[in-house]
């Protein structure tokens, strides 16, 4: 079995297919996709829970970031990607055709593999989705923007260069940005899709200490290629395979006493 720090021992355990609507931020029920002929996701059904991390996991092309775009309706943006089933986001179907998908994404934010700020100021970066809400006045654009780097914990390597261009960051630094961007909007659920993949250790390090508190205020829901790191940062883990969800329990279980063949195979490196 992988090893697991301590800490990640301690955590809290959920009874996953018993949470309360309070507990619960996502509902994915019976969720098919087909790209074209191919299918990519089989009848996968899970609660994420509210102000928790939830960590997808599994071989490359299983399904992991299909089922994150999944959320906040990315692949809408694909020709011939045909979705049924549901998911609830406060009880309401994302799915449903009244849904307005641009304040959908609002609510669910949502962070790339590798770091994309604009070509703007660090400044600009973080209040560009409240300018875009209509937000002018300098004193809550100023507000947003500290609130908003200091959640990402940015904000003490960046103050006193708020109107530099954020390209002269480092990486993990524009990831963390990009991370204040998404927050600076106040959403409910941040959506990672490998955000540490394309970051040195240090700055990956940094992004994994970020995550553990950004789930103070936020659900998260994070894609990771790493084990280590899912075992770290993430409440829950969800294991999929072939498109399929083969178990999702909490964390520790799944690293320790995994209930399915396939999950136990490949966190001891039997395939991926
Ligand atoms: N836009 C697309 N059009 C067609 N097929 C796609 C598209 N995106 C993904 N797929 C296919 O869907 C399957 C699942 O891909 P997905 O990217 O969700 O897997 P993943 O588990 O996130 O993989 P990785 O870890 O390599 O990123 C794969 O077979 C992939 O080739």
């Amino acid at each position: 079995m992988i090893s697991i720090e301590s800490s990640t021992m301690n955590k809290e355990k959920l009874n996953l297919s018993q949470l309360s609507q309070e507990q619960t931020a996502l509902e994915i029920k019976h969720l098919n996709l087909k790209y074209g002929d191919k299918q990519a996701l089989f009848d996968v059904s899970m609660k994420i829970p509210t102000k928790q991390v939830t960590a997808f996991i599994g071989p490359s092309g299983c399904g992991k970031s299909t089922l994150l775009r999944c959320i906040n309706r990315m692949n809408d943006l694909v020709d011939n990607c045909n979705i049924e089933g549901e998911i609830l986001l406060n009880g309401q179907n994302v799915y449903h055709k009244k849904v307005d998908v641009a304040a959908l994404r609002r609510n669910v934010g949502m962070v790339f593999q590798r770091p994309n700020p604009f070509p703007k100021s660090i400044y600009e970066n973080v209040v560009y989705g409240l300018r875009l809400q209509g937000v002018n006045h300098r004193r809550d654009l100023d507000d947003a923007a500290e609130r908003s780097l200091r959640g990402a914990a940015i904000w003490d390597e960046v103050k006193d260069r708020l109107h530099d261009n954020a390209f002269g960051l480092s990486g993990g630094q524009q990831q963390r940005l990009v991370i204040a961007r998404a927050i600076a909007i106040e959403p409910e659920v941040l959506l990672l899709d490998e955000p540490t993949s394309a970051l040195d250790p240090i700055s990956t390090l940094t992004i994994e200490e970020l995550i553990t508190e950004l789930k103070n205020q936020y659900t998260v829901v994070i894609v990771t290629h790493n084990m280590q790191q899912a075992a770290r940062v993430s409440d829950q883990t969800a294991f999929m395979y072939m498109g399929e969800l083969i178990e999702y329990a909490d964390t520790n279980s799944i690293f320790t006493t995994p209930k399915q063949r396939k999950t136990e195979d490949y966190i001891t490196g039997r395939y991926g």
